[in-house]
């Protein structure tokens, strides 16, 4: 299957213009509405659980709701139908469905329940309020957030129709309420809201319903959902059994400075781990602070950021930013890393730095060299000189736009972690959890990086599989820890590790095997 491709708002909107305006058009809202109806009765209710609340908002997603409302009943569900709006004011094909909703001989309340007038009970609710068109903008009406507050309150599952109401589409951003889904029946494409920042904290599993459009064929993407099967694409070649350690590249990570030290060396560690041949740390503590060996790791080779940089033609990939600081000696550093001719990543204090000084900016934007940059929404915003919130407003956009600025592929973590381009074309990522919310992981993910580079990975398989891969650890050690409380960066590593192997060699390769055949 190809990866998925993700929509924007109006970019859903020309989809549904084309395929309405060509001959034999499709009822999108029938179709839409009978796969979320199927949803509810095979995800959410059942014989004994048949009490559904369907809240069907002012346009066509409340239309879809009508629909989905029409088959519950149709199949013998105890369907009660809030609808607060204004038949007449309906879009037309939402008011098709409602009037259809009436010839089933369904009603519905003219109020929305809340925790003060309802008495009744129910087993799941259908969240038919706002789709793709919610403006985010304007303040909801308070009967609107009051019955979203209430259905929150409910214990019981809740489908939401395109996207959780008060979910912002094409950003994932919430105002300050929003539907918490269990399930998510999003027709048509994904949206950029389901699967970044506040996206997925309220979708709950999502369900894509193509409506039986081939949406990448209607317009191409410029977005995608990596998924595994991409992600086998990006994997590195098993390797030969006549292989040696300069086979798979030697790295340098320059970091490290005083009380900074464990950034540089977990990023260490991780390249070890994800398989460089040898991994160089340039440490910029002062004398009494440098470690001359990591007793946890040893085959870490540690030097002076000045020794390191002396034998630059011996690596394949420098790794600049863990615990780099912000002393002049680090910008020198960083400025000779910047007319290098090696793949670079640039990871945390780098990217400061480089936003901070206009020189090392111009340096960057120079590069003919591959590079990748690896901000989280801070250092996004130090380097696009704008807030923090700015940033997480519009994830996709501030990746983009970064990544055009520095003409430098990257990843913008966070939840829903985003790998754009220069072109605008990215990547969301569906793995990671809370448990990576801790000081170190970032240092890992350059590790990662920078030992799939040194490895001649392409920047955009690196860049792919490692943030994949990271998250994917990170998903792993969560079902094993029963929760994310106190993961560390240091437990990301080991558990990467395994999983590469796995989606290398399946469990398959090993020493030699010989065994005698049975003469006969
Ligand atoms: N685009 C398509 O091809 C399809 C769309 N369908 C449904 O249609 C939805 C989009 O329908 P609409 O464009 O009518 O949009 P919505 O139904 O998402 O919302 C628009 C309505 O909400 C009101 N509204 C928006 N922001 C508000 C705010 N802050 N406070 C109060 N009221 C606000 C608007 O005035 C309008 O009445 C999709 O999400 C999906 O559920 C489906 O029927 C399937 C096909
Ligand atoms: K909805």
């Amino acid at each position: 299957m190809n990866t998925r491709p993700v929509y924007t708002t109006a970019q859903i909107r020309e989809i549904e213009f084309r395929v309405l305006h060509a001959p034999n058009p499709p009822a999108l809202m029938e179709i839409a509405g009978l796969a979320a109806a199927g949803i509810a009765r095979d995800r959410l209710l059942a014989q004994d659980k048949d009490r559904v609340l369907v809240l069907a908002g002012p346009g066509n997603n409340g239309g879809d709701a009508f629909v989905v409302a029409r088959h519950l009943k149709a199949w013998g569900m105890k369907v009660t139908l809030a609808f607060t709006g204004e038949a007449e004011k309906l879009p037309q094909d939402a008011r098709c469905a409602m009037q259809r909703w009436h010839e089933a001989g369904g009603t519905f309340e003219t109020v929305f329940p809340t925790d003060k007038h309802a008495a009744q009970q129910w087993d799941a609710v259908i969240d038919g309020l706002f789709g793709i068109g919610l403006d985010t903008a304007r303040l909801l009406p308070e009967r609107y957030r009051e019955v979203i507050r209430y259905v929150n309150s409910l214990n019981v599952p809740v489908l939401a129709l395109d996207i959780p109401s008060g979910l912002t589409s094409d950003t994932g951003e919430v105002q300050d309420i929003c539907i918490h889904a269990a399930f998510t029946a999003t027709f048509i494409a994904l949206k950029p809201g389901l699967l970044t920042n506040d996206g997925r904290n309220y979708c709950g599993e999502i369900l894509v319903c193509n409506l039986g459009l081939q949406s990448d064929t209607l317009i191409t993407a410029q977005s995608w959902l990596l998924d595994h099967q991409h992600i086998k694409t990006c994997l590195p070649t098993p390797r030969l059994a006549n292989s040696h350690k300069g086979t798979f590249g030697s790295i340098g990570i320059l970091g490290g400075a005083t009380g900074i030290v464990g950034a540089a060396v977990l990023a260490g560690r991780a390249a070890l781990n994800l398989g460089a041949g040898r991994v160089y740390l340039g440490l910029l503590a002062d004398a009494d602070h440098v470690p001359v060996i990591d007793y946890g790791q040893p085959e870490l080779m540690l030097r002076s950021p000045r020794e390191l940089l002396r034998q630059v033609e011996l690596l394949d990939c420098l790794v600049i930013g863990p615990g780099l600081g912000n002393e002049i000696a680090a910008c020198d550093f960083l400025q000779q890393a910047l007319h290098s001719d090696l793949p670079l990543v640039l990871d945390a204090d780098a990217l400061n730095l480089i936003a901070r000084h206009e020189e090392l900016n111009k340096a960057l934007k120079r590069r003919q060299a591959p590079g990748v940059l690896t901000p989280h929404p801070a250092e996004a915003a130090r380097l696009l000189h704008v807030t923090k919130d700015d940033i997480q407003q519009n994830r996709p956009r501030a990746a983009c736009e970064l990544a055009k600025k520095f003409n430098c592929p990257l990843v913008l973590k966070g939840a829903g972690s985003i790998c754009a381009y220069p072109d605008g074309s990215h990547y969301f990522s569906p793995t990671g959890n809370p448990g990576l919310s801790t000081a170190g992981t970032g240092d890992v993910l350059s590790g990662f990086l920078g030992a799939l580079l040194a490895q001649k990975l392409t920047v955009e398989k690196a860049l792919l599989l490692s943030v994949y891969l990271h998250g994917a650890a990170a998903d792993r050690l969560l079902d094993q820890m029963g929760g994310p409380l106190g993961m560390t960066a240091s437990e990301i590593i080991p558990s990467a590790r395994s999983l590469l192997n796995y989606w290398i060699y399946d469990g398959s390769q090993g020493s030699i095997k010989i065994n005698n055949q049975e003469e006969r």
